[in-house]
């Protein structure tokens, strides 16, 4: 049988599709057409065709019989590149079909495995878990679920050392689930850690020569200190996960790799399975990613493919030495590390907006050696790349903003239609000030995504509510709303609830006789006490409490019926809230009247087509 090459497939595609030819570059095709019996790393630049390659190289592997589509697990971050990839190969082998260049046996419905690393390692876990004497069958934890429980285990912590520790309750959780998922990114021994945070202990008490010098020094060897007291939360943390036969994501990989450890038929079954592993976004991976991965493939035809440059978890264990290390621990049959391949032209850029790109890149990591510098595809536009230096984020947005409606206007001018652009954004918190400008400019916006949603007032408005609902301490959201048109509480009623809620702490653990004083004042002094008492409990006390009441003398009249009328409609919305979600949605937005507000706000973009796209990007250039 002659071989099938990339530049065959690539002609026969376009004949179906009617197409001009979009040949590989000589790069793609030497990945495309890779030994498929070795493993091969491929370092890449953004936009230089990657996943294009990854589905182009299972086109050759099946035309050329090496293997059938299920044999393929391919491997990537999230549902929705795993849902793409899935769908550009799916349709490119219909494509290839038709083209008469499948296997006579082919089957339509036959198709990779393509899905994410959490999910995967979930599915190995969940097969191996009996090995490990865990239920395959648990909950996964979601989130807020996580928590939730880690917020119950710091809660019910009668550890004295919290009692020292200057925290409030909300950071003391967030670091506790931290070092819990840091312990399992990189499948660490928490003994070593609490070695670490002993270590450290001793320090800050040694004679440090009178000078003030070192007092930010002292200030973090103290921070150092605190991990023995919080991996011992984590693993009381972990415990109580264990206890309601649950996991979170981080377990599930970690696990996973345990369960493979101990069974290493659970290896050959997956090896038997799957002939060909495709890894994307390798640059990602965890350490404890990579150690499941390599022990579940190493020595077999795993092709990694990654950039440094795009990056964005190294606060998840994630590092760009996973890219380094892959050749090693990847080996070739021969026992050589395995085959480098690079990608270096980039498809999306003009070549002036590269040039760019590739300065800032050059000049921010330091590790340009390892990634080809991207060139432009043949044909590139030349458009050129503007810049300033303005001083202040106003500013700066002020300027953008009126860029853009010049830009705009020259296009619609010069073709007759109107132009639509993109904008992304650093930063998240940045992306009101610019927003604002562009109203102001007049240049119609959409902003993409969830987080650009939550930013529409009306929207945060609803989670706010959603907040107060649940949670005793969504004080801030709870004083927004009473803040806000629905309510519209002045300052002075405000402050006069906040007393109330103090007032209402330090009552409510004075008065229950439930606590022992030792336990009261602990609770004062520690990370779980909240002096300043919930505003939330208060707002319920003013509305409960009888006519004439102490408590209530510091209210104005009006602000004093009103937060009584706050009161009520919350008490209402918590009764309704074991309704669906959507239909609590409906009710909390009718109950707010955030429905005629919007119908009455013309400026409000939600659901409508506008010309300018506005969105924080995490990846890519
Ligand atoms: N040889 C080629 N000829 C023409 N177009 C190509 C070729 N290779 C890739 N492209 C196109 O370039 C674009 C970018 O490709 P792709 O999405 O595969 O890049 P990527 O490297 O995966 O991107 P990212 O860095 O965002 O992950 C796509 O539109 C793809 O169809």
């Amino acid at each position: 049988m002659t071989e099938v090459t990339a530049r065959r497939i690539a002609e026969a595609l376009a004949e179906v599709r009617g197409e001009s030819v979009r040949y590989p570059t000589l790069e793609q095709q030497a990945v495309i057409e890779a030994d498929p019996a070795e493993p091969a790393l491929v370092v890449a630049g953004a936009g230089s065709g990657k996943t294009e390659t990854m589905a182009n190289r299972v086109l050759w592997l099946v035309a050329n019989r090496h293997l059938k589509p299920a044999e393929v697990l391919g491997l990537t971050f999230t549902r929705k590149a795993a849902g793409e990839l899935a769908e550009r190969i799916r349709t490119r082998l219909a494509e290839l079909h038709t083209a008469g260049l499948a296997p006579d046996d082919h089957d339509l419905f036959d198709a990779p495995e393509i899905s994410t690393y959490n999910s995967f390692a979930s599915t190995v876990f969940r097969d191996n878990a009996l090995v490990l004497g865990r239920d395959g069958d648990g909950v996964v934890l979601g989130e807020a679920a996580a928590w939730q429980l880690a917020r119950n285990v710091v809660v019910r912590s009668t550890d004295p050392r919290l009692e020292q520790l200057d925290k409030r309750l909300e950071s003391v959780v967030e670091a506790t689930l931290q070092i819990a998922r840091g312990i399992a990114d990189n499948d660490a021994d928490p003994e070593r850690i609490r070695a670490i945070g002993r270590r450290f202990a001793g320090l800050p008490e040694l004679p440090l020569g009178g000078t003030a010098e070192y007092a930010s020094d002292v200030e973090r060897m103290r921070e150092i200190a605190q991990l023995e007291l919080l991996v011992d939360l984590a693993r009381e943390y972990d415990e109580a996960k264990r206890l309601r036969g649950a996991v979170d994501f981080a377990d599930q990989v970690v696990l996973a790799l345990h369960a493979v450890r101990a069974r290493p038929a659970a290896v050959e079954e997956l090896r038997a399975r799957f002939r060909v592993v495709l890894l994307d976004e390798y640059q990602d991976t965890s350490v404890v990613q990579t150690d499941l991965l390599a022990e579940l493939f190493a020595g077999t035809p795993v092709t990694a493919v990654g950039d440094p440059n795009q990056s964005i978890y190294g606060w998840r264990g994630a590092s760009a030495s996973n890219l380094r290390e892959f050749r090693p621990r990847f080996r070739r049959r021969d026992g050589h590390p395995a085959t480098r391949f690079t990608l270096s032209t980039s498809w999306r850029n003009g070549t002036r907006i590269l040039d760019a790109a590739n300065t800032l890149v050059g000049a921010s990591t330091g590790e340009g050696a390892e990634v080809p510098t991207l060139e432009a595809r043949p044909g590139a536009s030349e458009f050129g790349v503007d810049s300033i230096y303005p001083e202040t984020v106003t500013e700066e947005a002020a300027a953008v903003a009126r860029w853009l409606r010049q830009r705009l206007d020259e296009s619609r001018v010069r073709t007759g239609r109107p132009a639509s652009a993109a904008l992304l954004l650093r930063a998240r918190k940045t992306q009101p000030y610019f927003l604002d400008a562009m109203r102001e400019a007049g240049v119609p916006y959409h902003v993409l995504g969830v987080g650009g949603l939550l930013a529409e007032p009306e929207i945060a408005d609803l989670v706010s509510a959603l907040r107060v609902l649940d949670d005793p301490d969504a004080g801030l959201e709870l004083l927004r709303l009473l803040a806000g048109a629905r309510w519209r509480i002045g300052v002075a009623d405000l402050d006069q609830l906040r007393e109330v809620a103090g007032w209402l702490g330090r009552h409510d653990s004075a008065e229950s006789g439930i606590l022992s004083d030792e336990l009261q004042q602990r609770i004062r002094e520690s990370v779980a006490g909240d002096e300043g008492g919930s505003i939330v409990d208060a707002l319920e006390f003013v509305g409960r409490a009888a006519e004439g009441h102490r408590a209530l003398e510091g209210f104005s009249a009006e602000g004093l019926a009103r937060l009584r009328a706050a009161a009520t409609t919350f008490d209402r919305l918590r009764s309704r809230t074991g309704l669906e979600l959507p239909e609590l949605l409906v009710l909390v937005a009718r109950e707010l009247r955030l429905d005629i507000e919007i119908a009455a706000n013309e400026t409000r973009t939600a659901g409508r087509r506008t010309s300018t796209r506005c969105s924080t990007r995490s990846r890519g250039t």
